[in-house]
């Protein structure tokens, strides 16, 4: 009442002060009148002061009961980041609904005073300033419906955007680690179109939304500037005509505004809010956490099957991959051999969903490569080391932090222990340049292992590691449980450890057991004949060298003597023809 009726003196009290005082020559009921407007407003602040609290009765009460059941969930479901940043959306739903509930409440209580005001002044200047109010609010209720779907697609968008690039941008050494930049940047750029399109749509409906502020609460000052000659010479007072424009001017359009621009955007964001907290849970707390990480996998599917796949780098090129099938179940352990350049790398891209096949399916554990992200980790050949510590880099495929035991464990199975101990430890700080090839990818080699992913790709990935470092490493990726590993072989004994082998070969591929190729693919057996030492019946070492550090490596198909190279570091010792070293001599020091 206080509200309503300081709302009335706003057009009231100036009328009487200007017909009944200034311009009847009475200056002092002028004043009077004016003074009556001024006491309005201080019991309007009083009134307005009381409805903070009145409010405030409305609104904690909701808060508590989101709380609650937003705690309840919490509690359920054993998640503290959620609850954070549920409990944050709960401050933003209070908040804002009181908000909302202080416009409506406005807009309401100043209508109800400015119409009786302007009703009291003169009738005429109701039937002149009400139509368009009338209109003009009924065009913004029309809107608030489509306008809240847009607002809440608009969010939508902006938060798949936003989580797109906090998965994005974090791991933006990664994406150019692994060459996925055009992929990613496509994704990223749908998102961006997506958010765009919905932003588009609320901006045309947000043109009706100030078009019904111009007629309910603009329109009115013109029409009765406009019709003034007419007002006036029907009966309508000057004082009156002054009061109509101070009510439309300074009570009807400040708070038509607030309600348009209240209820029309926080008004949505508020639906948008108490649909999420209010939803039921997902799941309870035994749901598998992969349940929350992405879609479900088919238990039963295998763990990779390819279905007519045909894959060429352009549209004019010859397919690298032609018309290929395959099926791997869970648990296996597949070598893939071929001459270099025939598409072994290509292979695990696809594999990997880094590159789209032009034809055919892909599907890992029974997903869309596209939508299996989450279950496979693809190792290549430059192993990607960050500076930092040690336990980071291990642990960088994982969602949370890894515990040491299991960390320790992890390394000591695929052959870190060494490096991890020289080091100083998980928590010891990396630095990339500072270690070997092998080093590096021992260290890509176990933060893959570490990861949550079934499916382990790895291509050429132990290529600078010792053959017994290699078959350490390739074993325990065997041995995972639940597991499923594709090797990119570059040794015979590589491919011999592998229970099945692709063998890749231009347009044509073979597959089967080691002995199965051996007994039935010839270009396996090339390749086996290429790969395996040549015996010789001189068994003398082709060099050998003396005073080095320490032997890195003992290795190598097709050289001379034995099938075997050394790789040395240390100063260079002095290199030796075959035969006894004794007798010989040194060479020189050309090593
Ligand atoms: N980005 C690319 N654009 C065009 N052609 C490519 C691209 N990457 C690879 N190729 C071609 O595709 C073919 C297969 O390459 P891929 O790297 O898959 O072979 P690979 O069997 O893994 O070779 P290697 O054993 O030498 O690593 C090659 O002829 C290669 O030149």
């Amino acid at each position: 009442m206080l509200e309503t009726g300081q709302t009335f003196l706003t057009g009231y009290a100036p009328a009487r002060a200007l017909d009944e005082g200034f311009l009847a020559g009475r200056p002092e009921a002028g004043l009077g009148w004016l003074a009556v407007a001024g006491l309005g407003v201080v019991l309007g602040a009083y009134g307005t002061a009381r409805v903070y609290a009145a409010v405030a009765a409305l609104v904690e009460p909701l808060r508590d009961r989101l709380v609650a059941r937003v705690v309840a969930r919490g509690v359920r479901e054993a998640d503290g980041g959620a609850l954070s940043g549920l409990t944050q959306q709960v401050e933003i739903a209070r908040d804002t609904f009181a908000g909302l509930v202080m416009v409506s409440r406005s807009f309401l209580f100043t209508a109800v005073g400015a119409l009786v005001g302007l009703f009291s002044l003169d009738p005429l200047l109701l039937l002149v300033v009400g139509p368009p109010l009338l209109a003009g609010v009924a065009l913004f209720a029309a809107t608030l419906r489509p306008l809240a779907r847009r607002q809440e697609a608009f969010l939508v968008a902006d938060e798949a955007l936003a989580d797109d690039l906090g998965a994005v941008c974090p791991g933006l050494r990664d994406i150019t680690a692994s060459g996925a930049e055009a992929r990613v940047a496509a994704d990223t750029g749908r998102r961006i179109d997506a958010e765009f399109r919905t932003a588009r749509s609320l901006a045309r409906w947000n043109v009706l939304r100030v078009a019904s502020l111009a007629v309910g609460g603009q329109l009115p000052i013109v029409l009765l500037l406009v019709a003034a000659p007419w007002l006036l010479a029907h009966g309508v007072t000057t004082g009156a005509l002054v009061g109509a424009l101070a009510y439309v001017t300074q009570s009807l359009l400040p708070a038509l505004r607030n309600l348009v621009h209240g209820l029309g955007t926080s008004g949505s964001r508020l639906v948008v809010v108490l649909r999420r907290l209010v939803r039921e849970p997902a799941g309870t707390s035994d749901t598998p956490p992969c349940a929350r990480s992405g879609p479900e996998p088919t238990p039963e599917a295998p763990a990779l099957s390819l279905t007519s796949v045909t894959f060429a780098y352009g549209p004019a090129a010859a397919p690298v991959i032609d018309d290929l099938d395959l099926t791997l179940p869970t648990g296996a352990h597949l070598a893939v051999v071929g001459p270099s350049g025939i598409g072994k790398s290509t292979l695990t891209a696809l594999l990997a969903g880094l590159l789209q096949p032009r034809d055919g399916t892909i599907r890992v554990c029974g997903l869309p490569v596209a939508e299996a992200a989450a279950r496979r980790v693809l190792i290549p050949q430059e192993a990607y080391v960050f500076t930092g510590p040690l336990a980071e880099n291990l642990g960088h495929l994982r969602p949370d932090p890894v515990p040491e035991a299991e960390l320790l464990t992890a390394a000591e199975a695929v052959g870190l222990t060494p490096l991890l101990e020289a080091l100083g430890g998980p928590s010891a700080p990396v630095d990339p340049a500072a270690l070997s090839s092998g080093e590096r990818q021992l260290i890509a080699l176990t933060r893959a292992y570490l990861s949550p992913a079934p499916v382990a790709l790895l291509d050429e990935a132990t290529c600078h590691l010792d053959p017994v470092a290699e078959e350490r490493a390739e074993r325990a990726f065997a041995a995972r449980p639940g597991g499923t590993l594709v090797v990119v072989a570059h040794r015979i004994s590589s491919a011999r450890r592998a229970d099945r082998v692709l063998v890749m070969d231009g347009r044509r591929t073979a597959y089967g057991t080691h002995d199965e190729l051996v007994r039935g693919c010839a270009p396996y057996r090339d390749l086996v004949g290429g790969w395996t030492p040549v015996p010789s019946a001189r068994s003398q070492p082709a060099l050998a060298l003396r005073d080095a550090d320490r032997v890195d490596a003992v290795a190598g198909p097709g050289l001379a003597g034995d099938g075997r190279h050394v790789v040395a570091h240390g100063p260079v010792g002095q290199v030796q023809a075959p035969g006894d070293l004794r007798d010989r001599g040194p060479l020189g020091g050309q090593g």
